[in-house]
Order: C-alpha cells, then structure tokens, then sequence
C-alpha cells in the first residue's frame, strides 16, 4: 500500500510543468492558459473553475481516479506545490515533487490520476488557481459519484505537507 511508502524528492513521470508566459503591456497583461493545438486531446479541458485560497491555506491532498488536472498558478500569491506518485506501475512510483508556483513563477501543471496532489498559500494575500480538468466534477448534470480520493484527514497518511 502507498501508506508504507517512503517518498524521495525527484521528478514524476507523467506530470508536465511548464512556465506560462505574461504578455506585459501598458494595461497589465495577458496569459494563454490552454491550446486545443499543444494539448493531448485525451487531456482537454471538459469544463473550467477557479479557486481563491486564503494564505497560509492549503486544498489537497488529494487524487484522481480517472481525472487529469490542469492547473495554472498566476497570482496574485505563491503556493508551494505537492505532488506525490501512487501509482504502483510508475517508473517514479514512490516520488514526491516539490515545488513553488504562482506570482513569481507563473505555472501549467498537468496532474494524472494517482498522483496524489496539495497547494498552500505561502504568501500574504489570497491566490488565485485557475483548473481545466478532463473530466466533469460528478459526471454530466452532476448525478454521479466525484472522482476524489482524499487524504487530508489521515492521521497516518505520507502526504503530508512539509
Ligand atoms: C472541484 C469542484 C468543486 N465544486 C464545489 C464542491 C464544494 O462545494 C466546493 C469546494 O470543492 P472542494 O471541497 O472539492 O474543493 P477542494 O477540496 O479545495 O479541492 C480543490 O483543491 C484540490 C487540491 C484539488 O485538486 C481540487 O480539484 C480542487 O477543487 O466547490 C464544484 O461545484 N465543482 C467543481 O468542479
């Protein structure tokens, strides 16, 4: 079971980061998000949502059983990202990954299911996450069950957020 695991910091197989570009101008800026052109089209976004976390919060962790997230980080805040790799037949199985996103590294992360996923706000004002996931949340007019297993509520649990 991945609870006995011990995790090494390294990079995990499947999980794509990528900086994303500001288009600065005399009225702020603009960033891309996502390209039906540069995407896996198993990977497009089948809807959309943003969430606000309030600093020193953290969401997660959690994983997928079938979705794949698509995250950007762009502000206002930083958030230190966790990812952990459950999946028993990864070459990185056992992997966590640790990085930071957002104001000061504006970032694409794609998360494949099993791997285990967390974001805190480490700065001092709310920040924002932009998600295109591949699947619905609860399926098509919300009637099924949500594809999340959560672990933030394991006494136990190796995910935890250093
Ligand atoms: C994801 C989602 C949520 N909701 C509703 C359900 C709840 O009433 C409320 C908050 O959702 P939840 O408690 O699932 O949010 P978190 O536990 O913070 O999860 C978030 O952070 C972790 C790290 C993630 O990976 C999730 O994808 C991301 O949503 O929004 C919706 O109505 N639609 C949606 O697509």
């Amino acid at each position: 079971m991945s609870k006995t695991v011990s995790y090494q910091k390294g990079r995990i197989h499947d999980v794509v980061t990528r900086p994303l570009t500001k288009f600065l101008d005399e009225r702020g800026w603009l960033s891309e998000l996502f390209r039906s052109d540069e995407l896996d089209p198993a990977l497009m976004p089948t809807m959309a949502y943003v969430s606000m976390t309030q600093p020193g919060v953290a969401r997660g962790p959690h994983e997928h059983v079938d979705q794949t997230d698509y995250f950007c980080f762009i502000g206002p805040a930083n958030f230190k990202v966790y990812l952990w790799d459950a999946r028993k037949d990864s070459p990185t199985y056992g992997v966590k990954q640790i990085f930071f996103a957002g104001v000061d590294a504006p970032t694409m992360l794609i998360v494949p299911p099993g791997v285990v996923h967390a974001y805190k706000n480490v700065s001092h004002e709310n920040g924002i996450v932009f998600n295109g996931p591949n699947r619905l949340y609860a399926g098509p007019g919300k009637r099924e069950k949500v594809d999340e297993i959560r672990h933030e509520d394991e006494a136990d649990s190796p995910f935890q957020l250093e």
